[in-house]
């Protein structure tokens, strides 16, 4: 069977992301695309570099545009995706990049983004190790699907392994990341400009106020933790896509280092994308980019009494659209690596 599909938000770059893995995907037909500024305009004249789609037109982001597709996926600005769902029928399969439907708590979003709350969905992270339930099996049976923030995910899927088997404390956590500035999307921003970038690396958001924090404490809620709190810290670098997490945790006492080791490989045993690198090996950005693949390395800062999870994602693919696109797979009952490249483009 294939599946009708609209992409909203088409014109930027996790919509042209969203694109480019669907072009290949044998079950979806792309018959709808929609942006804002940009339609009325064809596609590839916004996006160059997805020639298969010919000569498909930009359409507005309208329910009415959106209506009597089997999928939509959305890729617009926070804030502009829960009124167009609203409209949509229930049989849809929508799936939402943006942070709209991630947060559980109101009184979260109201800290960190502001606005109407429209309510949390199934989150789009399917080997997210939960203390209960089971993430695929809520994928499977949802109609409506939150994908995740890019940072966020990477942090929860480093952390979550070691707070579902209780060797890390959920205290004093601490990530640092290398971030690329296409997260932050393809609008002009002057501190994204080329000449302020290259050869410089820029701290944003420092000092606990960046937005996927909430989200991060909740998905290590899911894996069990009680009250996590996490010093979070992106760091903007030149490189245009990826992301680098390296985080740290304590470890709970009397825990050995083999322990460790074990929770994070049990936890990801036999996942296609989220790969554990052997003991002494540490992942780098262009090892997954183009890829719907986590790669994570792990070592022991015995003196410092901490574990080190280092994480390498491609922010636009397993960090959103592949994301994205795996858990619709999963929901229509497709093999979840359909459509998805494993391996990187390097060099
Ligand atoms: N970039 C990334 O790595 C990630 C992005 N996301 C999320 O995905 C979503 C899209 O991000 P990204 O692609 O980076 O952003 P871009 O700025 O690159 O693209 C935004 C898209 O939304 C459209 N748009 C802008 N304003 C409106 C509006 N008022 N109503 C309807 N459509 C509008 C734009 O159309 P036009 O160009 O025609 O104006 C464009 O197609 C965001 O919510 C983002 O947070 C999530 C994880 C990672
Ligand atoms: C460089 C940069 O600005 N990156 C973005 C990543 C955004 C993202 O992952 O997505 P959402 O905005 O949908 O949560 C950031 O840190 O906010």
């Amino acid at each position: 069977m294939t599946f009708s599909v609209a992409v909203s938000g088409a014109s930027g770059y996790a919509g042209g992301e969203l694109l480019r893995l669907l072009a290949s995907h044998p079950d979806f037909e792309v018959r709808t695309v929609t942006a804002h500024q940009n339609a009325g305009q064809k596609l590839v004249a916004a996006q160059p570099h997805l020639r298969s789609y010919g000569d498909l037109v930009l359409q507005p982001t309208t329910a009415d545009v959106l209506a009597g597709h089997d999928v939509v996926f959305l890729a617009l600005p926070h804030g502009k995706s829960g009124e167009v769902t609203e409209q949509l029928s229930p049989e849809t399969l929508v799936v939402d990049c943006g942070a709209d439907h991630r947060l559980e708590s109101a009184t979260d979003w109201a800290a960190f983004y502001g606005g109407d709350h429209y309510g949390a969905w199934t989150y789009g992270v399917p080997e997210l190790p939960r203390a209960a339930g089971d993430q695929r099996a809520d994928l499977a049976s949802s109609r409506r699907i939150a994908a995740p923030g890019c940072n966020a995910s990477t942090v929860a899927l480093s952390l979550a392994p070691g707070i579902l088997a209780g060797v890390i404390e959920e205290q004093d956590l601490v990530s640092v990341l290398a971030v690329g500035p296409s997260g932050a999307g393809k609008s002009l921003k002057v501190n994204l400009l080329a000449s302020e970038i290259l050869g410089s690396a820029s701290p944003y958001a420092v000092g606990g106020g960046h937005r996927h924090i909430p989200e991060i404490q909740q998905a290590l809620r899911a894996a069990g933790a009680t009250a996590p709190t996490i010093s979070f810290t992106p760091v903007l670098v030149p490189m245009s896509r990826g992301i680098l997490a390296v985080s740290t945790a304590r470890i709970v006492p009397g825990t050995d280092a083999a322990g460790i080791r074990r929770a994070w490989e049990t936890a990801y045993a036999g996942e296609p994308f989220v790969q554990m690198l052997p003991e002494g090996e540490q992942p780098r950005t262009s090892d997954v980019q183009g890829a719907n693949t986590a790669l994570i390395g792990l070592a022991i800062d015995e003196a410092a009494g901490r574990v080190v999870v280092t994480t390498a994602v491609d922010n636009l693919v397993k960090g959103t659209a592949g994301a994205a696109i795996q858990s619709a797979n999963i929901a229509l009952g497709l093999p979840e690596t359909t459509g998805l490249p494993v391996n990187g483009v390097a060099p």
